[in-house]
């Protein structure tokens, strides 16, 4: 990584630096869409990102190789002309996933995890797993093949407050789960709290099976955005954002230099009729502009320097796949987030829409 000094008398405060060069980064959680909405996000992934894990609850959800295979190359057709860009595909884990799909997944050579959602617990989660005792085999065989199991960990009990559900899955099902499958690799997805990170950074398995991705929103709001001087429906996600505390602990992860900890945005679209709704879609949009937010997150933390292993290094290495060699530079520069962004008859607010950032990315 290089970096650039505005003042040379500041060197030693990462809070001067007027640029900053980097290892392209990869998103490692990821939502794109089909049709129209995927031409329109596509474009503003590739410009930061080498590569991303897709997540696949489209509906129907990619629930086995030939979906992958048919979604992936509508991702390919919908590049820019000269992009290079590297969809890595997932599967979704249903009650009847069979074990063979995931056989014929690790040969592939395209599908790179299988993602848990527990039914009922996000955008399109309907047809996710009731009960993980029904996946038993399927969960064997990944463990054998060496698939990582992408884990959107939530429990969806009525009966827990919302804002407790991350932590209460850590005991009820992270933990019976990697107890009956030690040699499963395993992605917490989208950490939202204080406990989901130490859980992750305490863990004694060896190292390479456990890490987790955290986004750029839970780095820098707490739960109070979604309530500033209104509803504010473009900071609603799940997990939900959570407390300060939380957010502070999720930043220490992240600039910690563990290598546990990697880059996903979850940057997740939807129009912009169904965020601004009685009943408003969870999801926040921050592709566009995701590596900027990042560098706010670490340059409020004085942590620039840790920004490259977070975002670029520890996601491959954990997948085991080479990182980048291309370089990217992030310019400290404001400018002015667009408002909303065009997709064919929708439109998509990104997070932060009409205010300022701190960042370019050149
Ligand atoms: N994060 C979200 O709030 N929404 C995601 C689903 C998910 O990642 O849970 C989506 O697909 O819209
Ligand atoms: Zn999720
Ligand atoms: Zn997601």
């Amino acid at each position: 990584m290089t970096v650039s000094d505005s003042s040379p008398t500041a060197a030693h405060s990462s809070g001067t630096l007027s640029s900053l060069t980097l290892a392209r980064p990869d998103d490692w959680h990821l939502h794109l869409r089909d049709g129209e909405m995927l031409g329109a996000v596509l474009p503003h992934t590739v410009r930061q990102f080498g590569r991303a894990i897709v997540m696949p609850n489209l509906k129907p959800p990619v629930t086995t190789v030939e979906a992958a295979r048919a979604y992936r190359e509508r991702i390919l057709a919908a590049l820019p002309i000269g992009a290079t860009f590297e969809p890595l595909m997932t599967l979704y884990l249903t009650d009847n996933t069979p074990p063979d799909e995931i056989r014929r997944a690790r040969e592939s050579g395209f599908v790179h995890g299988v993602k848990l959602y527990p039914a009922g617990a996000t955008t399109n989660s309907d047809f996710g797993v009731t009960d993980l005792s029904k996946c038993a085999k399927t969960l064997e065989a990944m463990q054998e093949t060496g698939m990582p199991l992408l884990v959107h960990g939530e429990v969806t009990d009525s009966s827990i407050d919302l804002f407790d559900r991350e932590k209460v899955f850590i005991d009820r099902v992270m933990m019976p789960l990697r107890r009956d499958f030690p040699a499963l690799k395993v992605v917490f997805e989208h950490i939202t709290t204080k406990d989901a990170a130490q859980y992750v950074r305490d863990d004694d398995a060896p190292a390479g099976l456990l890490g987790a991705t955290i986004t750029a929103h839970h780095l820098l709001y707490n739960r109070n955005a979604i309530f500033q001087g209104g509803i504010r429906p473009h900071y609603y996600c799940l997990p939900v954002l959570k407390r300060e505390t939380h957010r502070v602990a999720l930043v220490e992860a992240a600039t910690s230099g563990s290598p546990r900890f990697f880059l996903g945005t979850d940057s997740a679209p939807h129009p912009k009729g169904l965020k601004e709704h009685a009943c408003g879609c969870a999801g926040c949009y921050t592709a566009l502009h995701a590596l900027e937010l990042y560098a706010e997150a670490f340059d409020n933390a004085g942590a620039l320097d840790k920004l490259e292993g977070f975002a670029s290094f520890f996601g491959p290495d954990f997948y085991r796949l080479p990182r980048s060699s291309e370089r990217v530079t992030l310019v400290r520069e404001n400018w002015t987030l667009p408002a909303e962004i065009f997709a064919g008859e929708a439109t998509v607010v990104p997070l932060r829409a009409g205010e300022t950032i701190g960042w370019r990315l050149a």
